[in-house]
């Protein structure tokens, strides 16, 4: 697979998961996108991926030579002929052909790759823009856009319209060895979920059920039912924010006059399911956070405390359309600043990832939107 040799526009880079949800990735590229590329007269060059955690090497590793080369293709030379005028923006796109894992890799691995760089600066900023072709198991960005289908999603990435894409950093305080409470040191960025309890125990134990597609969630969610855990912890929500009130049915202000880092609410479980989110639905047909919008300045937040099997059930129940909302056991949350704490460790669920942490001050987490973390822009066609 190769660069399109007759054009000039720097080619889209494909990446491609051939272990996303079916296995459809490879026959998708062949079939579908690449003749749609062509025809389009859009050049690319596919990357795939070779093993878990290779689609987020490869951008650490790569990013800075590749956007070189972006800058380079940009580049002009001046009208004495004397020097080589960089371009003011430039603008790298990315069609990844996998689920949110392979989106969380790309973008994280980006992230990685251009820290503590001085190549991206406030003069120079460059724009990355996904287009998220729906070939994974929850595909939760396309869902949560509205994008229906493999060919749905190169229409709009033709089309070329995109919004913001903010992300969720996730940090932490404890340092290696010590026993000292440091600077909030962010380990990973989210696109689409944080979760603690009942979610992430269903998240983690789906992996055995991965050859079942979509009903891997289902099969591991009633596992977990049946044996329903409540899980101990404190979650506070910081600074202004807005809270979903079941009796005027809207989301009402909080905080207005709140310092951003001040507490306004403190929420002290035990939790049964707890999501921070950035997208509306999980998956067709799973919308737990209905007001979530993949490019607005907040984290949805839902939380259910220590509520039992049937109150669970009929939860679930009502997901398809966002009505659980209503419910009684149901708080509803946005927040721009989230911190999490749990007595004894615990593990938490990052985008599909697990990440385990200790017990009191040490292990506590923050949850923050950012808006173009390291200086990038990030967008995804819609
Ligand atoms: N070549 C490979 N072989 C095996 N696993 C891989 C390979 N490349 C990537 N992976 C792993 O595949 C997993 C699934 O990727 P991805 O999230 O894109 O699909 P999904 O889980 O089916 O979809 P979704 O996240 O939308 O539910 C990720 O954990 C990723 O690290």
């Amino acid at each position: 697979m190769g660069i399109n040799p007759t054009s000039t526009r720097f080619p889209a880079l494909i990446v491609l998961n051939p272990n996303s949800g079916k296995k459809q990735a490879r026959e998708a590229l062949e079939t579908v996108v690449q003749p749609a590329l062509e025809k389009a007269g859009i050049p690319f060059r596919a990357i795939e991926s070779l093993q878990q955690g290779h689609i987020q090497s490869y951008f650490q590793e790569n990013i800075q030579p590749i956007l070189v080369d972006l800058v380079q293709s940009l580049s002009s030379v001046s009208s004495d002929g004397a020097s080589v005028v960089p371009p003011s923006s430039a603008t790298l796109q990315v069609i990844i052909l996998g689920g949110d894992g392979s989106v969380h890799e790309v973008v994280n691995g980006i992230l990685r790759g251009v820290e503590g760089t001085e190549f991206v600066s406030e003069a120079f900023r460059p724009k990355v823009e996904f287009s998220v072709i729906p070939l994974g198991t929850g595909n939760s960005i396309a869902t949560s856009l509205g994008i229906k289908d493999v060919r749905d999603a190169l229409d709009r990435f033709i089309a070329g319209k995109t919004v913001p894409l903010r992300l969720i950093s996730v940090a932490t305080r404890s340092q290696k060895g010590s026993s000292d409470l440091g600077p909030w040191k962010t380990l990973v960025y989210t696109v689409v979920v944080n979760s603690y309890g009942l979610h992430c125990a269903t998240v983690y134990d789906s992996e055995e059920f991965r050859h079942l597609g979509n009903e891997r969630f289902r099969q591991a969610a009633m596992k977990n039912i049946e044996t329903l855990k409540q899980y101990e912890g404190q979650l506070t929500l910081h600074g202004p924010g807005q809270r979903y009130d079941q009796t005027s049915r809207t989301l009402v202000q909080y905080g207005q006059n709140l310092d951003a880092k001040a507490v306004a609410t403190s929420l002290d479980g035990p939790f049964t399911y707890l999501l921070i989110t950035k997208q509306a639905s999980l998956e067709p047909g799973f919308t737990p956070t209905p007001f979530a919008s993949t490019s607005d300045e907040w984290m949805d937040v839902l939380v259910v405390q220590n509520v039992g099997q049937q109150d669970i059930l009929n939860l679930f129940g009502s997901t398809s359309d966002g009505s659980h909302v209503d419910q009684k056991i149901v708080e509803y949350y946005k927040s721009k600043l989230i911190e999490l704490e749990t007595p004894e460790k615990a593990r938490l669920c990052v985008d599909g990832e697990f990440l385990d942490i200790q017990g009191g001050p040490q292990g506590r987490v923050q949850f923050e939107v950012t808006e173009d973390p390291n200086l990038l822009l990030f967008s995804v066609y819609t």
